[in-house]
């Protein structure tokens, strides 16, 4: 195991390195201007935002540090080439690229000044293995890992079920075997009974309603006919899951006007977003539920965690008043309080289902909030699936990520990983910033790294067409945002990443429940900063359990990686030769990589800070039962901003006042409000 200490010297230099004195900083910048005339000279690093210390957060001195040109790489400058060559996308240096897929305007006056080529000038960048808080030990509380088998040996031939259905059904998921669920499901729902299900992630819950609905409704006498309109109703909380779906959709994004149109034909399930069926509700008159005789709320604690409350009222009221007897089933793997009150007012006497020996008291299903009420809900997650955590103070992370995609990506084969990330904007500045860095044409790689996204800000087609390409992908990383965290079935998918962590213990069950699924094996790594280290505990309590991974032997995955090579051409001289200084240096040179894209051009910074914005926006989101982990105050901006490639903190936020003095309080209370406004302005 390679150990780096958080003061060694920093990357880049020879061991020849000594930090210099206040006087010789002074000179080495005054140097540096001169030499580089024109360079925009790196303002102090002293983002400190003023809130109560924290172990991300270290003494102001440290700030000064990181002014001293620590590292020196080389920045590119375009070699002579032919003009038609140098455009096209394959000759591209990573920072081009970016600039052209951002659709960059011409370059600003910082901008030309960080470009170069191979051979060219050098900038400094700041160390990242300095100043860093320390890593404590992690504390792994014991935790009983709540068990819950797949699959049974019953197969579905042994269900009463019509056998088009059986022969279909097998013909579309070589499906032998019944899923535990489905098991304890498909009885229950085929005697008419309403039914509460609770079953881990990827646990074939959609067959569990799905087999005896059409059962039911293909006994219907006399025989259903597309015109007398809905007779099933599925809510799903989001738009994604039901692409493989025909019957009829009816959701946010596509034209009201063609819904109304088929829902005029005709549609027998109808399956929908509580918010647009409200709206459907509302404004078209062609809808009709006098048929209606299933309604299922899928993710139902979902749909409740998104706010829908409302909207499922107006719903049920809208089915009460009309129509046949109705059976309900609601779903999840995780069932939280609002299920019991739902289920209280939705449902008639229903047969509460879970699966696994032991699952007695998670998210207790009973429909009478009392019983719910203080108890800490205990998650089940398959059991094939492996959890990790890593441990990685700001400023390396965005290395660190970058390294773990590698690995896994570039130096194993049949990876597909998705990776959560807190906002739509950063998801979009990570897709350019990799496919610029990662997956250019120095990769020297055939193929390279295939990069998706999805997030609430793309359009529904665009949506529907990436996850059907990465459902397809052999290999691939999708960056997405919780948008994906539910529902979605997506074959062979090996790792979940959490880049961010996500605001709840059910999200987190979620978000790791897109692997492993119906006995497959799978991974997940959660990266943690060393301030946010009691989400471990958190998880705990709720009977999940992490193993540690070493951020250093992801970074080591560099060394195979001879892009991230330090060529020596500053100063002469090659890498000093230990394997952890040498890891550092690359790893240094890779964040360089970044920054250089980066700061390529005024645009590129802009959506850097846009995307730093939403970030610190995400982080502010934190339920407040959260917040002793994960608080705003807490963030080193300085340190953030470099997981975003920026050199240095937005500008504003670089208060940092010794703790005590009136005129302190005062400077907190501005530096505060420049955060404010930071969090507020709309960049362009
Ligand atoms: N009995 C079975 N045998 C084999 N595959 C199955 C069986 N039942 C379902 N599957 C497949 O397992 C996968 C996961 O099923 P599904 O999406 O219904 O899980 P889920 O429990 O709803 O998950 P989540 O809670 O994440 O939404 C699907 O690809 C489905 O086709």
């Amino acid at each position: 195991m390679l150990n780096f200490s958080s003061d060694s010297a920093p990357a880049c230099h020879s061991k020849s390195y000594q930090r210099p004195t206040s006087q010789e900083k002074w000179a080495l910048k005054k140097a540096q201007k001169r030499k580089y005339s024109g360079i925009q000279k790196e303002l102090p690093n002293k983002q400190q935002f003023n809130g109560p210390k924290t172990k991300d957060q270290q003494p102001t001195e440290d700030m000064e540090e990181e002014d001293v040109p620590t590292h020196k790489s080389p920045v590119r400058k375009p070699a002579p080439k032919d003009a038609a060559k140098a455009l096209s996308p394959e000759t591209l240096k990573p920072a081009q690229r970016f600039k052209a897929q951002t659709k960059m305007t011409p370059k600003s006056k910082h901008v030309g000044e960080h470009k170069g080529g191979e051979d060219s000038v050098f900038i400094k960048t700041s160390s990242l293995f300095r100043n860093n808080p320390d890593i404590p030990d992690v504390h792994r509380p014991a935790v009983t890992q709540l068990k819950e088998k797949v699959f049974t040996s019953d197969s579905f031939a042994e269900l009463d079920l019509h056998p088009h259905l059986i022969n279909r059904h097998s013909l579309y998921t070589n499906a032998v075997f019944l899923g535990s669920v489905q098991k304890k499901t498909i009885p229950v729902l085929l005697s008419g009974q309403d039914a509460v299900v609770r079953s881990q992630t990827g646990s074939g819950k959609t067959l569990a309603y799905g087999i005896p609905l059409v059962q039911s409704l293909q006994a219907v006498e006399p025989k259903i006919k597309r015109g007398d309109g809905p007779l099933a109703v599925i809510v799903v909380p989001t738009r994604e899951p039901f692409t493989w779906i025909v019957p009829g959709v009816l959701m946010g994004g596509e034209k009201r006007k063609a819904e109304k149109a088929r829902l005029r034909k005709g549609i027998n399930i109808l399956i929908t977003t509580p918010g647009r069926l409200v709206d459907h509700i509302k404004n078209t008159l062609s809808i009709a539920f006098s048929a209606v005789r299933w309604l299922i709320l899928d993710e139902a604690d979902r749909i409740l965690d998104l706010g829908f409350e409302k909207d499922l009222t107006v719903i049920l009221n809208s089915l009460n008043a009309t129509g046949p007897p109705r059976q309900n089933v609601l779903l999840s793997a995780t069932l939280t309080d609002g299920l019991s009150r739902l289920a209280a007012i939705s449902m008639k006497e229903p047969v509460s289902i879970q699966v696994g020996e032991n699952s007695e008291g998670i998210n207790d299903l009973t429909p009478d909030p009392t019983t719910v009420q203080g108890k800490s809900d205990r998650f089940a997650v398959p059991e094939r699936l492996q959890q990790h955590m890593v441990v990685v103070p700001s400023k390396l992370r965005l290395v660190c990520l970058a390294a773990f995609i590698l690995s896994k990506c570039k130096f194993e084969k049949g990876h597909k990983i998705i990776v959560f990330v807190s906002s739509c904007e950063a998801v979009e500045f990570l897709l350019i910033l990799f496919n610029a860095v990662l997956s250019g044409p120095k990769a020297k790689q055939q193929p390279p790294l295939s990069f998706f996204r999805l997030h609430g800000n793309m359009k529904q087609e665009e949506r529907t067409e990436v996850f059907q390409e990465f459902s397809l992908c052999k290999t691939g990383i999708l960056l997405c945002t919780d948008v994906a965290a539910r529902g979605l079935d997506m074959p062979q998918v090996t790792w979940i990443v959490q880049y961010n962590p996500p605001t709840t213990p059910a999200e987190y069950v979620h978000r790791v429940g897109r692997t492993a699924r119906i006995g497959a094996k799978g991974s997940s790594l959660l990266f943690l900063t060393p301030a946010e280290m009691s989400y471990v505990t958190s998880l705990a309590n709720h009977n999940i359990s992490l193993s540690e991974m070493k951020m250093e032997m992801i970074l080591s995955t560099l060394m195979l990686d001879d892009r991230f090579k330090v060529r020596g051409k500053y100063d002469g001289k090659k890498s000093s030769g230990a394997p952890e200084q040498e890891v550092q240096e690359r790893a240094t040179v890779l964040q360089t990589e970044f920054e250089n894209v980066v700061h390529n051009d005024n645009n590129s910074v802009q959506a850097a800070k846009r995307a730093l914005q939403s970030f610190l926006r995400a982080y502010t989101a934190y339920p407040s039962n959260m917040k002793h982990i994960f608080h705003i105050k807490a963030l080193h901006l300085g340190h953030a901003a470099k997981s975003f490639g920026l050199r240095d903190a937005p500008q504003g936020l670089v208060t940092a006042p010794a703790k005590g003095s009136n005129k302190d309080k005062g400077q907190a209370k501005a530096s505060r409000n420049k955060l404010g406004e930071f969090l507020l302005t709309e960049l362009v």
